[in-house]
């Protein structure tokens, strides 16, 4: 212990007392207060701080290179035992796993995005954006509403499609149990994970059986759910081996059938033997889960942005139909979503704004040394539990000048974000995001969709963000719609 407070004598942190250290600050953390109170410390303390809470070291950085030099190793790359409070729903997948297990899923799982896959999830992008625009017709109004709700169950849709090769038509049901489902458990487990206390399973389940309960329900629910997906993709494949492998060329060849990330699982051979139903279900959940809602907040946070600047609608739109025209039957291609340029500004900088993974965590497994850090050099003890802050760099003015103003023109020069680390809402390095380029295309085909059919006004209450594992609003994603004219 002493040896681990010599090591990290050089970092400022808060006051910690004897025994329990900052265990004061840590119990008066919750959802939404973590984004302000994070950002209040950046101020007092620096971006580089440390705290102890009971003999559990904490390092907590904003500091772009110090989380540099840690996204890009290839030694650190365990998570946070934080993240565990998702094992029960997502198990071994790639965003829990690690060591040799993870490598070998990575290893299947990469490919899987790769463009010309991600090519023929256009269609799907196209069609349930679509549907989702219809749906907002009701709300078209001008009178305030929450866009959320749209948003999510199009990105359900979509990902479901994509990944899994089954409609669920989340966007027609009235009901839709394994939306609300991810819904209610995510918000439950960030607030289990704002608390030291429910972290602990055991405490949890003394303190608060009724809320354990609902949890494995919830649970329930969402894994049913996934089987039931995976089962009716069995069997599709299943009927059309029977039918021959001719039939299943024509059916590629003719575009009825893609290739989805669940065959790729249900083909993929490790050491020799195929994946088991348990495996390929919970990379399967893990894919439901940071498919939907991570660009469902990106989404969500955008359109909220976009609907309180009007110049930057204007801009958009001007692109939007100089690229896609006004024939609203034409299918949509990669080409056209390479060429809005502004409307990928736009995203970019709302991901900047409001990063929908806005911190992530790793756990040493052995020591980790550093350099020019903004209190320069130094080693972190193997055990300690470090925290990057994504939100924290992204609203840092020294890399991003007037942070709270919404500036899509910061993201002109491209040279900026792909090799400065101060931008990172997709993280960086070894475990970064599998799905960056899916989301990004997902995202602009969605915006691209909505803003071409609606004008989006500046109505209702601003956004309040609480980290619920994924960044949300407190007060929802409030605006009005009005129809455009045809133009
Ligand atoms: C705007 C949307 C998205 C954002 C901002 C985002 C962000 C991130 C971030 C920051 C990480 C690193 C997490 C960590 O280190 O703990 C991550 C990992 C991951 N993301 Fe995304 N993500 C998005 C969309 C997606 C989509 C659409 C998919 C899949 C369809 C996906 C799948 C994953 C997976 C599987 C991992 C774990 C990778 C690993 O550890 O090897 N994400 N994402």
């Amino acid at each position: 212990q002493r040896d681990r407070r010599a090591a990290v004598a050089n970092l400022p942190g808060p006051f910690c007392l004897p025994l329990v250290g900052a265990w004061h600050l840590a119990i008066n953390m919750n959802p939404k207060t973590l984004i302000e109170r994070s950002q209040k410390y950046f101020r007092q303390l620096g971006k580089l701080q440390r705290a102890w809470v009971l003999n559990r070291l904490l390092i907590v950085s904003g500091d772009v290179e110090f989380n540099e030099q840690l996204m890009s190793s290839q030694e650190h790359l365990v998570k946070h035992p934080v993240y565990k409070l998702l094992g029960q729903w997502l198990g071994n997948g790639l965003l829990l796993s690690d060591g040799k297990l993870w490598r070998q899923r990575r290893k299947i799982i990469t490919p899987t995005f790769h463009f010309s896959i991600l090519e023929q999830f256009l269609e799907v992008f196209d069609q349930q954006s679509s549907v989702c625009v219809q749906r907002l017709e009701q709300r078209a109004t001008g009178e305030i509403f929450d866009v959320y709700p749209y948003v999510c169950l199009a990105a359900l849709d979509i990902i479901s499609e994509t990944a899994m090769g089954t409609k669920v038509n989340a966007q027609q049901a009235e009901n839709t149990p394994y939306a609300n489902a991810v819904t209610e458990c995510t918000a439950l487990m960030a607030w289990r994970l704002m608390s030291v206390i429910q972290q602990k399973e055991l405490l949890f389940t003394l303190t608060h059986p009724h809320l354990k309960l609902r949890q494995m329900q919830l649970i329930r629910i969402m894994h049913e759910f996934t089987a039931q997906v995976i089962k009716q993709r069995r069997q599709a494949l299943e009927a059309m081996q029977v039918a021959g492998t001719e039939q299943l060329e024509a059916e590629e060849v003719g575009g009825k059938r893609r290739m989805v990330l669940l065959d790729v699982l249900l083909q993929a051979r490790v050491d020799g033997r195929a994946l088991r139903d348990e495996e390929i279900c919970e990379e399967v959940d893990t894919l439901m889960f940071e498919g939907h809602d991570t660009t469902t907040s990106a989404i969500s946070f955008c359109l909220w942005c976009i609907s309180r600047h009007p110049e930057v609608q204007a801009k958009m739109l001007a692109e939007i139909l100089e690229v896609l025209g006004s024939d609203r039957s034409r299918a949509i291609s990669m080409r056209d979503l390479a060429q809005l340029k502004y409307v990928e500004c736009v995203i970019k900088e709302s991901l900047r704004r409001y990063p929908p993974l806005a911190l992530i965590g790793r756990k040493l497994q052995t020591d980790f040394k550093y350099t020019h850090s903004k209190f320069g050099a130094g080693v972190i003890p193997a055990g300690s539990e470090i925290c990057m802050i994504i939100y924290g760099m992204h609203n840092d003015p020294d890399y991003f000048p007037e942070p709270h103003l919404f500036k899509p023109e910061r993201h002109e020069s491209s040279e900026r974000s792909s090799t400065n680390f101060s931008y990172a809402p997709f993280s960086a390095g070894p475990r970064n995001c599998v799905g960056q380029k899916y989301a990004l295309l997902e995202i602009k085909m969605m915006l691209a969709k909505i803003v071409r059919e609606y004008e989006l006004l500046p109505l209702g209450e601003p956004v309040q963000p609480v980290v619920n594992i994924v960044l949300r609003s407190d007060t929802g994603f409030q605006m009005g719609m009005r129809k455009r004219g045809q133009q």
